[in-house]
């Protein structure tokens, strides 16, 4: 049930015995995670049990302790400006500045590949626009980016990670606003993406199916620890949901692969 643990020329993210801590207390105890360059792992688990903080751990945004590699760079020595290079983080929670255009705040995903006295180049300006047009956001261009709606501003905040250009892309729960058709639009892009480029894809999602169809592999947290790693069909399992999210769940297996559907408790009779 655990993932490789070998790390080779291929691993993207290594990292082993991973501490870290929020408000003075351990959230993470010992993770141990190794995903190879190009493959898609989906973070899952309940609220509250570190998703997010091994996501900020990995981009070295919050402080950790263990032995941490992403895309060869320790992000307790590497500057901030070469984790940029290398990483790029989809927060779940964006803080957008005022008074910037869609079109500035994706520009900013470009600013760890300009020269620190220099300026952008054309090709800066053709990454910012590819990326635009394949999120299908030329309509908002021009707009505040604190005017978006939730979704909008979701995708938007995706272009800008898009636009870094980055060898290993950590999303937190980059669908969670967003409309079926725009979860889907977002998803297969990424996944585009990760195989014409050789992303790798670190994804914490409360969506078991889309964690399911998306994540080559499955990574469960519980409490701080990694509870199972594997498969999603090994990993996703009635029983395994029920213990761990004490959810009552059916699963559904589909060419597209496993599909977790909540069920309700027996109806009362109206
Ligand atoms: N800035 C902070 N200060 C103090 N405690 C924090 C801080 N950020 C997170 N925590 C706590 O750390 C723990 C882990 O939080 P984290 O955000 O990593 O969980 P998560 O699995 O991503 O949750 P969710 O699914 O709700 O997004 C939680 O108990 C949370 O309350």
């Amino acid at each position: 049930m655990t993932g490789d643990l070998a790390v080779t020329s291929s691993t993207a993210v290594a990292c082993r015995q991973l501490r870290a801590a929020r408000g003075g207390v351990e959230v993470l105890h010992d993770v141990d995670l190794m995903v190879p360059s190009g493959s898609w792992v989906s973070l899952v688990g309940p609220n509250g049990w570190g998703k997010t903080t091994l996501l900020h751990a990995l981009a070295g945004l919050v402080p950790a302790t263990g032995h941490i590699e992403v895309a060869g760079a320790t992000p307790e020595r590497a500057s901030r400006r070469a984790m940029a290079r290398a990483v790029a983080l989809m927060p779940q929670r964006p803080v957008v500045p005022e008074g910037v255009t869609v079109k500035e705040l994706v520009h900013l995903g470009r600013t760890p590949h300009v020269p620190r006295f220099g300026s952008e180049t054309v090709r800066d300006r053709d990454v910012v626009d590819r990326v635009i047009e394949r999120l299908e956001l030329e309509e908002f261009a021009l707009r505040l980016a604190t005017e978006l709606s939730g979704g909008e501003l979701q995708r938007v905040v995706l272009a800008r990670a898009l636009a870094q250009q980055p060898r290993v892309l950590l999303l937190d729960e980059p669908t969670s606003a967003l409309d079926i058709g725009h979860q889907q639009q977002v998803l297969e892009l990424v996944d585009t993406m990760r195989t014409e480029s050789e992303l790798t894809v670190i994804a914490a999602m409360h969506d078991l199916t889309s964690a399911a169809q998306y994540g080559e592999r499955l990574v469960l947290l519980d409490r701080g620890r990694v509870v199972a790693d594997g498969a999603p069909a090994d990993v996703l399992t009635v029983e395994r949901i029920a213990h761990v999210y004490g959810a009552r769940v059916e699963i559904l297996d589909r060419p597209a692969g496993r599909a977790v559907l909540p069920l309700r408790s027996a109806q009362k009779e109206h």
